[in-house]
């Protein structure tokens, strides 16, 4: 073993591997650059370049010995149990570019040298148990694009020089006892006040004993009535909170406009009185729909394209398919479908029930499907770059998170696949057809007819016994990151022929270390460490055991942190993290 081999395993010594993810960690093994998530740089001096070792489960303390890999780029322990300080010797890494330690139990303060860092990107120790003052010399990262420090107990007032003063309130939040400009909270003085208040400087000018005094009174006075109006200000919070709250409850479904058309037994419901149009005009759009309008026809029923008087434009989708229901109950599931709304959601504005068909309209998505882009899409320009597949996938996960995590109850989607992840003008990511699949199932039907769903992105399970869960959901989005990666479809020629499907190809080639065949060969990959990521989250979704598999939820921290660690143009356009 080289060095930095030797410095890895006393890094392995300190960290408490409950799962035992660094078994082949061995002193025996003459490389250490294929042990798990490690990556070395190119050449013959196996220098280490990453670690990624996120979600691991890994306990301890991160060992100073981390400060011997000066040839480090990337640490990424994020979402583990470490505990202790962060190592003073960790501002060696003179190298290090992106240090993610979020979600760990690291206490103490940030090593005051962080500025020796001087290449660094990103910064996240977010969710931690960090405390004392955020050390000045972070204000020296001049490469510093991401900073999160929120969610840990830091104090005092925020240094407000050099790249510190360029990030804002998002960077610090959750840190009840910082202040200073980037937070919009002023830092007070020992009796309480302000220390930067409006006029101080003409102050500084006066005659000081007779001035103070009467400086201090109107002090009392401003901060008499500014706590006065606070309060009044925070009970009328409340009180508004209450009402709307209760009238939140009694209007969920009175959102819904129902019509009924005169002298037909049409029923046209829109949701939240989103199609600003009169029922006879959406009514007679919708029957004079014909071929021309099609835009592709799916296992539901044909999608046509629909144009109103006002020239704004949506997608019909005629159902085909029978429900075993009553008309009722139908569209009671509807509402609920309807209610949801999320940017990553195509959004359903209304449904129409006319004699002759049964119509859901859209949005109109004009940037078609993830399938129509990468494989239907004979021009080279434009094909998606690697930038743009994250954010294809980042968004495509926070749509499907939604459904997981903040529904109530929770939506599985059951049909997550390229033709149903549409894009708007911006190329933001909407996942389609939600809530379809179990709305439009054959209840009667024979068990294995049940499983909706597109071949190729089917959780084995679910296959098996047509139970679809939140974790069959998380397998299809793991063949996603697939298809994205590999530019394939999961029912690719190549490998179908050979008894394979897109996850055992590809762990195929990973097993033989072939990293390079894995990808698209259209798309030029910026940053191995982020291919590597990427793969590893797949291959974790598209994992034979669903318990093996992360939650959407997890899917989605890990997405964010790469989309904000590859140098792209929509670093400023995500910025909820
Ligand atoms: N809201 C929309 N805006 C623009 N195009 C759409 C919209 N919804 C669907 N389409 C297009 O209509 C076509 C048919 O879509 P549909 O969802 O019915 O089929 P699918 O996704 O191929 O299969 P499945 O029914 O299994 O989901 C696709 O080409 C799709 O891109």
């Amino acid at each position: 073993l080289t060095l930095d081999g030797l410095t890895l395993l006393e890094i392995k010594s300190a960290l408490n591997d409950t799962k035992n993810v660094l078994s082949n960690w061995q002193e025996f093994d003459e490389t250490h650059c294929r042990w798990t998530g490690i990556s070395c740089h190119p050449g013959d001096d196996q220098r280490v370049r990453l670690i990624n070792l996120p979600y691991m489960q890994l306990g301890g303390i991160l060992s100073p010995s981390i400060g011997k890999l000066s040839g480090l780029q990337r640490l990424a322990l994020h979402q583990n149990s470490l505990h202790g300080t962060i190592p003073n010797e960790l501002t060696n890494c003179s190298d290090l570019r992106a240090l993610y330690l979020r979600g760990n139990f690291f206490e103490g303060g940030i090593p005051s040298n962080i500025g020796n860092l001087s290449y660094l990107n990103i910064l996240d120790l977010s969710s931690n148990l960090l405390k004392g003052a955020i050390p000045s010399s972070i204000g020296r990262l001049s490469q510093l694009q991401i900073l999160n420090l929120t969610t840990n107990f830091f104090s005092g007032e925020i240094p407000d020089i050099g790249v510190l003063s360029t990030f804002s309130k998002y960077s610090f939040e959750g840190n009840s006892d910082l202040c200073g400009r980037q937070i919009e909270k002023p830092c007070r003085t020992s009796l309480g006040f302000p220390v930067v208040l409006p006029h101080a400087e003409s102050d500084q000018a006066a005659v000081p004993a007779k001035r103070s005094s009467r400086y201090m009174k109107v002090l009392l006075i401003y901060a008499i009535a500014i706590m006065g109006i606070a309060l009044v200000m925070v009970l009328s919070f409340l009180w508004t909170r209450l009402i709307s709250k209760k009238e939140r409850a009694a209007k969920r479904y009175t959102e819904v406009k129902k019509q009924v058309h005169p002298g037909a037994s049409a029923k046209l419901i829109t949701f939240h009185g989103d199609l600003p149009y009169t029922s006879s005009e959406i009514i007679e759009k919708l029957e004079s729909l014909d071929e021309e309008n099609i835009l592709g026809s799916g296992g539901y029923g044909t999608v046509y394209r629909m144009e109103m008087n006002d020239r704004r434009l949506f997608a019909v989708k005629r159902i085909d398919r029978s429900y075993a229901g009553s008309d009722q109950v139908f569209e009671r599931e509807l509402e609920i479908l309807g209610s949801i709304k999320h940017t990553n959601l195509v959004n359903m504005r209304g449904y129409c029930r006319l004699p002759s068909s049964r119509f859901l309209i859209y949005d109109y998505l004009v940037l078609g499907s993830l399938d129509d882009v990468l494989h239907e899409n004979t021009q080279e320009i434009l094909v998606p770059n690697w930038s743009d597949r994250l954010k294809i996938a980042l968004g495509a996960a926070r749509g499907l998170a939604y459904l997981h995590h903040e529904c109530s109850p929770e939506i599985v989607h059951r049909n997550i696949k390229s033709s149903n992840i549409l894009f708007d003008e911006c190329m933001e990511s909407h996942i389609s057809d939600l809530g379809l699949a179990k709305l439009l199932v054959d209840e009667e039907a024979h068990v294995t007819t049940v499983v909706a769903g597109t071949f190729g992105y089917l959780a084995p399970e679910y296959l098996q016994s047509g139970r679809a869960t939140e974790k069959s959901d998380v397998y299809s989005f793991g063949v996603l990151l697939l298809e994205l990666v590999t530019g394939k479809r999961p029912t690719d020629p190549s490998f179908v022929r050979r008894g394979l499907n897109v996850v055992g190809w590809v762990n195929t080639l990973l097993r033989d270390n072939k990293l390079k065949d894995v990808v698209d060969k259209r798309c030029r990959i910026a940053d191995e460490g982020t291919l590597e990521v990427i793969l590893e989250l797949a291959l974790r979704c598209t994992d034979g055991n669903a318990d093996d598999r992360p939650s959407m939820n997890e899917v989605l921290q890990l997405l964010k942190q790469e989309v904000m660690s590859c140098p792209s143009e929509f670093y400023e356009s995500d910025s909820d993290y």
